[in-house]
C-alpha cells in the first residue's frame, strides 16, 4: 500500500488568472493550501472558476502568475508535456460523464491509466484488486458502453485510484446520478482513496455532499478577483 507523505498535497501562492493578457483576473488566489490525505469540497456559483480552478490544479490550464504546488512539485516550473506526464501519475481526475473510452472493457479502461505513465508494474494487480473492491468483477469483461452508469461510476474511480495517486480531483461526479447512487458513489470514492492516503478534492453544486468532507470552501472566500472579501484569500485545510 502507498501512503503519501508530503505535507501539503495543493499548494496555491498569488495565483493569477485570466483567459486573454488583457481580459480581467477571472482568479486571484493569495494563499490556498490543502494539507495531506484531507478531503475538501469547493463549490461557488455557476461561472465563477471552479472547473477553471481545477484546470490549473492539475496542470491542463496555466496561471498568468503565482505558483501551483501539488505533491511537492512546482507546476508552474513544467513544460506542457512535463505536466501531463505528472497528471497522469499523480492526479486521479474523476469528469462529470466519466469519459470512459466506450468500446474498451471495463478492465482495460481502469488499465488504461497505467498505460498513460508508462509504469506497468503491479498495475494488473492493483486493477483487480480495485474491480473486487468496487464490485466489478461481474461486469469487468463488458465494454464500458454496455454497463450501468452506477457501474461506470464506480469504473472512473477505479481509473483514478489505479496509480494511488497523492490528489483524486472530481468535478461534478454526482450530477448525472440520484440520491442512492451518489451516496454509493461517495462512499466508494472516499472509502478507496483513503486506504492510499490520497487527497480528495471535489466540485459540486450539490450542498448535500458537503457532510462527506473535512472542509467546504466557497470559492467566492478564496477568489480576491471577485471582489467578495477584504484582500483576504488565505485558507488551509491542514
Ligand atoms: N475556454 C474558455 N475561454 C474563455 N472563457 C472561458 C473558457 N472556459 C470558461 N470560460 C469562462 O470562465 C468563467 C469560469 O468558468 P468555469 O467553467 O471555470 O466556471 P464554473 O464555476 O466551473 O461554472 P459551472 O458551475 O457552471 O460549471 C465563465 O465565465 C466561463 O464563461
Amino acid at each position: 500500500m502507498v501512503l503519501h507523505t508530503y505535507t501539503s498535497s495543493v499548494s496555491i501562492k498569488d495565483l493569477r488568472f485570466s483567459w486573454a493578457p488583457d481580459s480581467k483576473d477571472l482568479l486571484h488566489i493569495r494563499d490556498w493550501h490543502i494539507g495531506t490525505g484531507k478531503r475538501v469540497f469547493l463549490y461557488g456559483p455557476s461561472g465563477s472558476g471552479k472547473t477553471t480552478l481545477l484546470n490549473l490544479i492539475c496542470g491542463i490550464a496555466r496561471p498568468r502568475a503565482g505558483e501551483i504546488s501539488v505533491a511537492g512539485t512546482r507546476l508552474t516550473t513544467l513544460s506542457a508535456s512535463q505536466r501531463d506526464r505528472f497528471r497522469a501519475q499523480f492526479i486521479g481526475v474523476i469528469f462529470q460523464q466519466f469519459n470512459l473510452v466506450p468500446y474498451l472493457s471495463v478492465a482495460d479502461n481502469i488499465r488504461l491509466a497505467s498505460a498513460f505513465t508508462g509504469q506497468h508494474q503491479g498495475a494488473d494487480e492493483r486493477a483487480t484488486m480495485l474491480i473486487e473492491q468496487l464490485g466489478l468483477r461481474g461486469v469487468q469483461n463488458n465494454k464500458a458502453s454496455r454497463i450501468s452508469v452506477g457501474q461506470q461510476q464506480r469504473v472512473a474511480i477505479a481509473r483514478a485510484l489505479l496509480n494511488a495517486p497523492p490528489l483524486i480531483i472530481a468535478d461534478e461526479p454526482t450530477s448525472a446520478l440520484d440520491a442512492a447512487a451518489r451516496d454509493t458513489f461517495m462512499s466508494a470514492l472516499l472509502e478507496c482513496s483513503a486506504e492510499v492516503g490520497s487527497t480528495v478534492l471535489v466540485v459540486s453544486h450539490d450542498h448535500s455532499l458537503a457532510t462527506y468532507f473535512d472542509d467546504s470552501v466557497d470559492l467566492r472566500t478564496l477568489n480576491l478577483a471577485l471582489g467578495f472579501n477584504n484582500g483576504e484569500s488565505s485558507a488551509s485545510v491542514l
